[in-house]
């Protein structure tokens, strides 16, 4: 990888990797306060606020930027989003290995490895779902400050949920991805049985089925995983990282 700089401007630090700006300004970790806290969408939808009134947000000494500049890339969130099927989890993961093998630093968290733990307590109404997006929302966001590249494959099937998800974070820190599988080709592919299960009525609340899919309407990137090859929807992704400037052209030109 380029060695990254650090430059002062004023009172920011940017990180740059030849002529790309990595990082934004040195504060941008304090945006806990400006998170966007939407107001309920309907009923018994939770609104999450800190409890006590006693609680002090604590500055790090260590911004991302700087953690940036250590990892030689910038941060980001890349959010996959699709029916289950679709392809998130086999895209997300050889992205990682294609940022991985070229010195980045990479973590991928995954639905149905993050529902045996942080998650174990939800299932799939509505509003578990929300909470479910609401959480890893937070943890993706804890990663991309620690200046990881972190993949995310959810289905994450309503709009408003990714899009406070893309509230809590800086414009560009958010790159929205909809995995393009058209159901009828995922319940075909039917990768762990749950279609025939739905289908059966063994099942409810399945996504596609019993329960609705929102796909995105401007996502930053849209990719056909249900005809196209695997490598050429990992290529797509790549270059929209060195378009908006996550990565350098340089490591990753073939
Ligand atoms: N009812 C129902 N609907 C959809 N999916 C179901 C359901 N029950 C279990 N599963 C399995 O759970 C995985 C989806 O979990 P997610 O956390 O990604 O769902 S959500 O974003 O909260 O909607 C999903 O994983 P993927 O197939 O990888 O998408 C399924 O394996
Ligand atoms: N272009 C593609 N991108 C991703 N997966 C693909 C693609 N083409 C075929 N597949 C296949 O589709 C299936 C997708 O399963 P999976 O990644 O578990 O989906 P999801 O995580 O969305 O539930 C896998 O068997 C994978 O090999």
């Amino acid at each position: 990888m380029n060695k990254p700089q650090l430059i002062e401007t004023g009172e920011h630090l940017e990180l740059r990797l030849g002529d790309i700006e990595l990082g934004g300004s040195a504060d941008r970790s304090r945006n806990f306060e400006k998170a966007k806290r939407s107001s309920p969408m309907f009923p018994g939808q939770r609104v999450h606020r800190p409890v006590s009134n006693h609680i002090v947000w604590h500055d790090a000494t260590i911004k991302r930027v700087q953690r940036e500049a250590l990892n030689g890339h910038r941060g980001v969130i890349l959010w996959f989003t699709g029916l289950s099927g679709s392809g998130k989890s086999t895209l997300a993961h050889a992205v990682e290995e294609e940022l991985h093998h070229r010195g980045c630093r990479t973590f991928v968290l995954d639905g149905d490895n993050v529902r045996h733990g942080l998650c174990a307590d939800l299932g799939f109404s509505a509003q578990d779902r929300q909470e479910n997006i609401r959480r890893i929302g937070e943890m993706a966001k804890m990663f991309m400050e620690a200046g990881t590249i972190v993949l995310t494959a959810f289905i994450s099937p309503y709009c408003a949920d990714r899009e406070r998800v893309r509230g809590i974070v800086e414009p560009g820190d958010f790159i929205e991805i909809y995995c393009d599988t058209p159901i009828e080709i995922c319940e075909l592919r039917d990768v762990k049985g749950l279609y025939k299960k739905a289908r059966a009525g063994q099942l409810a609340e399945f996504t596609g089925i019993t329960s609705p899919y929102e796909a995105p309407e401007n996502c930053e990137l849209t990719v056909d995983t249900g005809t196209e090859e695997l490598d050429v929807c990992v290529q797509q992704v790549i270059d929209k990282m060195i378009q908006n400037g996550i990565i350098n052209v340089v490591n990753f030109s073939y």
